[in-house]
């Protein structure tokens, strides 16, 4: 299997190659040359088994041939070990035909740890296979950034650099990242949005000798094994629900499009995915380019929801090079026109692929915050502001018929108690493991949104050329 780029002129690169690449050096992002199919018989087949091995069998088609395939098994194995519940993303009912799928039960109580704990242990074997080190890079609106912090903690070969907006993460978000005491981690706080911090991370990857001096690699969603380990719970909650033989709909809680696309990588390889549901909060760049075919992200809103604060979607990149057939040059023509002129068009006949699979909703302020307490009333389950903004999309969504419909819960209710108890009038329980990793003294460097600024810090901090000692903390 190799990986393409959506703009077309980067070389084609093999997994590992594109795991470490990160971003294609065309600007574009890597996608499989082709979706691994799996029949029915193989879907049906993954019932029953842990979440580990039934992973395994959703990705390792995409590693064929390559040395990562090796790993795959001990990784899944190691990164869902630390899971906090046996069966790592389970199922809760909270209606005749709504499901929960809990997403929140690793390290750091977001969605993120699901693929975050895999692609560390991937990129560090990686790493120690070819005697080098990496750097790191990469944007956070607040739950990458603490998953990513919690992953790569203390490992040798890799120095992690996180760009947050400043004040606009929850202050157990920050305090996740920011209290982490191992060396080679390093947090910075721009003056600015979650959408200029993803800026400046996509130009840090184009500036060529940078690139290859520091060995620059990241961890968003822009990277493809972020993604690809981010299916597996597509099928298995699916399969839990009846699939293959009955399809599901999806709602997914939506800010750069990368844990809804993986939802799409799903239905391309056969699980009967009936419906997408894009739930936005009032950062509604995708429900408006759903109604009207024009894709014209604006100012980014601070909303209770501040993981999902954002405009620029990245993944919807990939989305647009499926419609497009595959097209690289339609695809290359769609980003320098929204670079250009802030917006692009959709073709009719990608505008209607797109709504025949997708609708999208936005939840506003005071919606999510009802839908906290009405969930909360009906079912005692106290869900986050993120998760409450995917079920109120659900409700918008009518005429599935008896198709189940899973709501993603991309988060634990903990990470954000002041909008809960604003809500419920309580806050949330505080998990151990959350209480243990908020020590007290934060280190954090404040930095205007200055791609100059960014990079002397990078280069004075990376020890891209200093000697791997082969020791972890
Ligand atoms: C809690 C939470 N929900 C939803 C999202 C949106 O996911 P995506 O960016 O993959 O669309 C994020 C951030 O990515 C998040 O942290
Ligand atoms: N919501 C994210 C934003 C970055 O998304 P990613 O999935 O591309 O890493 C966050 O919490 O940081």
């Amino acid at each position: 299997m190799k990986f393409i780029s959506t703009r077309g002129s980067a070389p084609a690169l093999s997994f590992e190659g594109a795991l470490l690449a990160a971003l294609a050096d065309d600007g574009g992002l890597f996608m499989p040359e082709s979706w691994p199919q799996m029949s029915p018989d193989e879907i049906a087949a993954l019932a029953g088994l842990d979440y580990a091995d039934a992973a395994y069998r959703v990705m390792s088609p995409f590693l064929a041939g390559d040395p990562c395939l090796n790993d795959l098994e001990e990784v899944l194995s190691e990164a869902y070990d630390g899971f906090h519940h046996p069966a790592v993303a389970p199922l809760a009912q909270i209606g005749p035909n709504s499901f929960v799928l809990e997403l929140f039960h690793g390290p750091t109580l977001a969605f993120k740890d699901l693929a975050m704990q895999v692609v560390s242990r991937f990129m560090n074997r990686a790493l120690k296979r070819r005697g080098q080190r990496a750097t790191v890079v990469g944007a956070t609106s607040g739950d990458t950034g603490a998953a990513a912090i919690e992953a790569f903690r203390g490992l040798d070969a890799i120095d992690v650099f996180i760009l947050h907006p400043k004040g606009r993460v929850s202050d157990v978000q920050r305090r996740q990242m920011t209290t982490a005491t191992e060396a080679n981690i390093h947090n910075i706080a721009v003056e600015g949005t979650f959408d200029d911090c993803q800026a400046i991370v996509k130009a840090l990857f184009g500036d060529r000798d940078l690139n290859k001096r520091l060995g620059l690699t990241g961890i968003n969603s822009i990277n493809f094994a972020r993604i690809l380990a981010q299916i597996g719970y597509y099928f298995t909650s699916a399969v839990t629900l009846g699939a293959p033989y009955r399809p599901v709909a999806f709602s997914v809680p939506t800010g750069n499009f990368g844990d809804i696309f993986a939802g799409y990588a799903a239905r391309a390889m056969g699980l009967p995915v009936q419906r997408l549901v894009i739930a936005t909060n009032l950062n509604d760049s995708l429900p408006r380019a759903l109604a009207s075919g024009t894709y014209e992200p604006q100012g980014v809103i601070a909303t209770s929801s501040p993981s999902m604060d954002i405009q620029l979607a990245s993944n919807f990149e990939r989305l647009l090079f499926e419609l497009a057939g595959r097209d690289s040059s339609r695809v290359r023509g769609l980003m320098e026109e929204l670079r250009a002129r802030g917006s692009f068009t959709l073709s009719q006949g990608e505008f209607g692929q797109l709504c025949d699979l997708f609708s999208a909703h936005s939840a506003g302020e005071d919606v999510t915050q009802m839908t906290i307490r009405g969930v909360f009333e009906e079912t005692g389950m106290v869900v986050d502001p993120h998760t409450a903004v995917g079920i109120a999309a659900a409700q918008q969504e009518p005429g599935l018929g008896t198709t189940p419909m899973v709501i993603l819960s991309t988060a634990h209710a903990a990470k954000f108690p002041d909008a809960v108890r604003r809500a419920i009038g309580i806050e949330p329980a505080q998990p151990e493991r959350l209480t243990l990793k908020l020590g007290s003294e934060e280190r954090c460097t404040d930095m205007p949104a200055d791609f100059a600024t960014v990079v002397d810090f990078i280069v004075d901090h990376a020890r891209a050329d200093a000697p791997l000692t082969g020791a972890e903390a």
